[in-house]
């Protein structure tokens, strides 16, 4: 082969982290982080608040919901997650769908490894995809399963063991549809929105994935992740968080900080998907999972997606003349984001205009040549508006 060809391309599954463990193997090279550009791997960050948002109190017409849906504002434009309480889902049932994970990945290799995923397939058990060599790999094993619409299940995929691992997640599915619809209306809501306008993202044919993650006990937690930095895919994304092992980082004003455990809460994340359609108001959760050496840990995510046809840009009451729109419009945002994904990459950054630069280079400019004209500031000010109006318009076309 010539020198200058492109390296082969590398597309494989990874054996799960839990065999090189019961192997008592030696680490393999590429799960090690060298070159860390996101800071020092270190699992003892201080642990932060995170904002704690009721959701009995946000569905609530009194006056009392008011302050709670400026708090989801609050929260979702400067941290992008909260942690929910008051969601109507017992904690002994959170309790259960911890249990039945836990019992799952403490199955026997072989009857895990009859749900496997092959390599065509995002759905079933096991790990990354190695889609480069320079890639640097998950410390963690997944079931990862899509649980809506009904009639597009894998049952094959879901385990039968523990035995009630299928109806637990059925009902877990259930209870996190009633909540998706209370959420996307009080974000709307809180941005002065009509109701419908997130929730139209997610209603016929809307996709929901459940990924149950296992970190198993690692030997060098001072390089190895257990989960890449990254912000899901989704509009929102539901993490029922380990009940007693932290692991999960967000990157909060550049600094990296743990999430406390909540037992009864799920943590709400928001996903590129809905920073994009509040053209940037809300910010999607940049968070990464560390490793730990002494316990293992699980947790559970529930990603919501919308259908892969349907279209989503920056909602119109959110695009003005003081607030150009920042994003394109995308259509099945999560096939562009696995490609990134393995590559370390941010996929929102492919959807943001490039050219916004541009509209204050012509606006900068024109305020240039007025001046040396000696126009008033009025004037000034009307011909950068309608700079900013076609900036809009014409960006809508794209
Ligand atoms: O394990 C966690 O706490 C986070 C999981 C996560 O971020 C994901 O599955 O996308
Ligand atoms: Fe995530």
């Amino acid at each position: 082969m010539a020198a200058s060809s492109p390296p082969p391309r590398v597309e494989s599954l990874s054996n799960p982290v839990q065999q090189l463990v019961i192997n008592g193997e030696q680490v393999p090279e590429n799960y090690i982080h060298r070159n860390t550009d996101d800071g020092p791997i270190c699992a003892s960050f201080p642990v932060t608040e995170i904002p704690i948002i009721d959701l009995g109190l946000l569905t609530s017409s009194s006056p009392t919901g008011e302050p709670e849906l400026e708090k989801l504002r609050s929260a979702l434009s400067s941290w992008g997650c909260f942690q929910a309480i008051n969601h109507g889902m017992a904690s002994s049932f959170l309790d259960k769908v911890r249990a039945v994970t836990k019992e799952f990945f403490a199955l026997p290799m072989e009857e895990k490894q009859k749900y496997s995923r092959t390599l065509e397939d995002i759905e079933g058990y096991g790990n990354d995809t190695v889609v480069t060599e320079h890639q640097t790999l998950d410390w963690t094993d997944r079931l990862y399963l899509l649980v809506r619409p009904e009639d597009q299940r894998k049952l094959k995929l879901w385990p039968e063991n523990p035995d009630t691992f299928r109806d637990t997640l059925n009902e877990y599915t259930e209870k996190l549809g009633q909540l998706t619809e209370i959420v996307l209306k009080a974000m709307a809501k809180s941005l002065s929105l009509d109701d419908s306008c997130f929730l139209d993202h997610c209603r016929e044919g809307a996709l929901m994935y459940t990924r149950f993650n296992l970190y198993p006990v690692c030997p060098r937690p001072d390089v190895i992740l257990g989960l890449k930095p990254h912000a899901d895919g989704s509009t929102i994304t539901f993490l029922l968080q380990d009940k007693e092992v932290e692991g999960l980082q967000v990157l909060k004003d550049d600094q990296w900080v743990g999430v406390p455990i909540i037992p009864q809460a799920l943590l709400i994340n928001l996903g590129d998907q809905s920073e994009l359609a509040s053209n940037g108001i809300f910010k999607s959760l940049v968070h990464r999972v560390v490793t730990n050496s002494e316990r293992e840990r699980i947790s559970v995510a529930t990603f919501l997606l919308p259908h892969p046809d349907m279209e989503i840009e920056p909602a119109n009451g959110l695009v003005n003349e003081q607030r150009p729109r920042l994003y394109k419009k995308v259509k099945n945002y999560v096939s562009l984001y696995f490609h990134n994904y393995q590559r370390g990459k941010r996929p929102i950054v492919h959807s943001k205009f490039k050219f916004i630069f541009l509209l204050f280079f012509i606006s900068y400019g024109l305020y240039r040549k007025q001046v040396a004209q000696g126009n008033s500031w009025a004037f000034i000010e009307e011909e950068h508006h309608m700079v900013v109006h076609w900036y809009n318009v014409l960006s809508r076309e794209v």
